[in-house]
């Protein structure tokens, strides 16, 4: 179980949860974990082709292209063909999940399901630290000094696409989009889904699901204290 190569993907809606789950995922297995966003607000920092492009697409609450996308993920996950890792916000639409198809097998989809109220009020206070992509909530995971980041004493911003005006559209964008994805997963028989409106109670679940696939890092550690937790 342990030698064979693990490939993971988490689903869910802007604010489900994605990034914070991946965090634990990747600490207690020794995944890769490879976020779309991250990794294409590293690109606009780099000002490479791609980030300019994407910029102009995040600025206005849009998706990036497909394509564009598709070969930033692909091109990443050609250069780790060595690893286990886990995907968030990648793939998001039945395009991109064809594509990622068409080079790789997928072992686990996890979807998070979190009501709608639960995640518009998640995403008004979440508080971004822009250049790490480090995330907090002034209730689940507050930094130590408010509206600094914890690692570089540098200011948090809010994303423009956080504040409550965009949210519900984001939502509903989400649920069109994302639909082809799910059944697309559940047809291949990997999807998992996982509902709740609190992280920490969600964890437990796929912490047992995980281990029924893949051999934690240290299991001791990870079912007694899972690390981030804060509340
Ligand atoms: N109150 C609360 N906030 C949470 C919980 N889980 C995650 N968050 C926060 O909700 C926001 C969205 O989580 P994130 O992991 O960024 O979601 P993503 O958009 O799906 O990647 C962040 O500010 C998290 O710190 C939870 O169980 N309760
Ligand atoms: N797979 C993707 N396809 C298209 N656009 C993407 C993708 N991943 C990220 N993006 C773009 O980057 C932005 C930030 O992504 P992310 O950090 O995953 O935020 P969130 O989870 O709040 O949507 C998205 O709003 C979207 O514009």
């Amino acid at each position: 179980m342990a030698d064979k190569l693990f490939r993971a993907v988490i689903l869910g809606p802007p604010g489900s949860g994605k990034g914070t789950i991946s965090q634990r995922i990747a600490q207690c297995f020794g995944l890769q974990h490879l976020s779309s966003g991250d990794f294409l607000r590293e690109n606009i920092t780099a000002n490479t082709e791609a980030g300019v492009l994407a910029k102009r697409y995040i600025e206005q609450g849009l998706l990036v292209p497909d394509h564009v996308i598709t070969r930033l993920m692909l091109t990443r996950l050609e250069k780790i063909t060595r690893q286990s890792w886990l995907l968030d916000g990648f793939p998001r639409t039945l395009v991109q999940a064809e594509a990622l198809n068409s080079t790789c097998d997928v072992d686990v989809v996890i979807s998070l399901n979190v009501p709608f109220e639960t995640l518009k009020e998640r995403l008004s206070t979440r508080w971004v630290h822009p250049s790490s992509g480090r995330m907090y909530n002034m209730e689940f995971n507050p930094p130590h000094i408010h509206g600094i980041d914890d690692v570089t004493g540098e200011p948090l911003v809010q994303h423009e696409d956080d504040k409550p005006d965009f949210v519900a559209a984001r939502l509903r964008e989400y649920k069109g989009i994302a639909k082809p994805v799910i059944d697309l997963y559940k047809k291949e028989g990997v999807l998992h889904s996982v509902s709740g409106t609190e992280t920490n109670k969600i964890w437990p679940y796929i912490y047992s699901l995980l281990c029924t696939k893949i051999t934690p890092v240290d299991p001791e550690e990870s079912q007694h204290s899972p690390p981030l937790y804060s509340q």
